[in-house]
């Protein structure tokens, strides 16, 4: 089983020695391999995806990924910033379906953002279509604008765009995944103003045919933002495009009790995955330890059940994330009255101690 490692930028090097960390004592054969990508290959290559990176990435089982980006690389042209090397492996390693899942774990209830009997038992997976929509679509570009408001003004475009075959694929992955959870499936799309959201939603109806057993309802984007905070357990599963689940997934995120709780897997057609927190590379607290490593923790338990085939080992490290909540050890982003503050590497200790030294055995 090779593992391309690939830490990134800010917190993302913090984050990762954590599940690397993590990943390393459970008595697994792993070849791991790390390599700079982002904003620290920029540096040291001169692109934030080098060849040599998006290799390793390709001929890995899986990749382990940390976050890329800083304010400083604002002013790069828009191919050499560090977001491109994500958006990059996304595209070339085909990684279509993105997994969200947003559980409030019981020991988290009161970081929530949300009234306890709001989120209490909590448990939501979006489904985001990640390489369509207007983060891929072309024509994109600046020029100078012929018509609309202001002409002869400087204009900026980007192209939102899905084909039949890309809706259709991930919206019959909602459905499969419906199916092993609650069989409801929430469509989340802008049909009432875009025409790219009115195919998108003729699509997944008629996918939903095949999948009579599952519940399937369509909301508008800014209606589900709304429902989110207001019945968050009205939804099972959530399908969306790039954009639109790139936003409700960090909404999502505060239901949890924060955005340091919130994995990520990646995966494409051959079950091939990267696997993420789904936050950034946080420049605010980068560098200063007190970045919760958990989402990325718990993202290398989803590459252990989905690419690697070893559910025992997600679950060893599943149990000892909820045991080591339930010991009252917070980060910052978590932390609530009575708990105990810890740091990122203290964090990432005390997974290690649940799976080693505690009953959190096999099975
Ligand atoms: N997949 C990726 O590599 C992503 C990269 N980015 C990039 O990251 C950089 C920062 O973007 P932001 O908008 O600030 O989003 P962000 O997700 O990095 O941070 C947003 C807020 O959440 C906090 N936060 C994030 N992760 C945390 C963790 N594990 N523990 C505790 N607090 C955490 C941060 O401190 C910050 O206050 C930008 O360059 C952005 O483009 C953003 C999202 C995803
Ligand atoms: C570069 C961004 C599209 C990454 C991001 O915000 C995400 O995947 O959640
Ligand atoms: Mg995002």
């Amino acid at each position: 089983m090779k593992i391309a490692i690939l830490p990134g930028d800010g917190i993302g090097t913090e984050i990762v020695a954590e599940a690397v960390k993590v990943l390393n004592v459970l008595d697994l054969k792993f070849e791991m391999e790390t390599a700079l990508v982002g904003g620290a290959a920029y540096e040291a290559h001169g692109h934030p995806l080098p060849e040599s990176t998006l290799k390793l990435a390709k001929e890995a089982d899986a990749v382990l990924f940390g976050a890329v980006g800083d304010w400083k690389y604002d002013k790069l042209d828009r191919p050499l910033r560090p977001e491109q090397a994500v958006l990059g492996l996304r595209k070339n390693l085909g990684l279509f379906a993105n997994f969200r899942p947003a559980i409030c774990y019981d020991e988290l209830v009161s970081a929530s953002s949300l009234k306890p009997e709001l989120v209490a038992g909590l448990d939501i997976l979006i489904i985001r279509e990640l390489t369509g929509d207007i983060y891929f679509g072309q024509p994109r570009g600046r020029r100078t604008a012929l018509d609309g408001h202001f002409p002869g003004a400087e204009e900026a475009f980007d192209t939102m765009r899905y084909s039949r075959p890309e809706i259709e694929r991930i919206a019959r992955v909602a459905f499969e995944a419906a199916r092993k959870r609650n069989k409801h499936v929430t469509s989340v799309d802008k049909a009432n103003v875009l025409e790219t959201f009115q195919l998108w939603k003729d699509v997944v109806t008629e996918v939903g045919k095949d999948y009579p057993d599952v519940t399937l309802d369509h909301m508008y984007v800014d209606n589900a933002a709304m429902q989110l905070v207001k019945q968050p357990k009205f939804f099972d599963v959530v399908v969306t495009g790039n954009m639109f689940g790139d936003i409700l997934s960090d909404e999502a995120a505060m239901l949890t009790g924060s955005i340091g709780m919130l994995p990520s897997a990646s995966l494409n057609a051959s079950g091939q995955g990267l696997y993420e927190p789904s936050h950034g590379s946080a420049p605010d607290i980068a560098g200063k330890g007190v970045a919760n490593p958990l989402a990325t923790i718990l993202s290398a338990a989803m590459m252990l059940r989905f690419t690697l085939n070893q559910p025992d080992a997600a679950g060893r490290i599943e149990r000892a994330v909820k045991h080591v909540l339930a010991s009252g050890l917070r980060t910052g982003d978590i932390w609530s009255e009575g708990s105990t503050r810890v740091g990122t590497r203290e964090m990432g200790d005390a997974v290690v101690a649940a799976i080693t030294t505690t009953k959190i055995t096999k099975g």
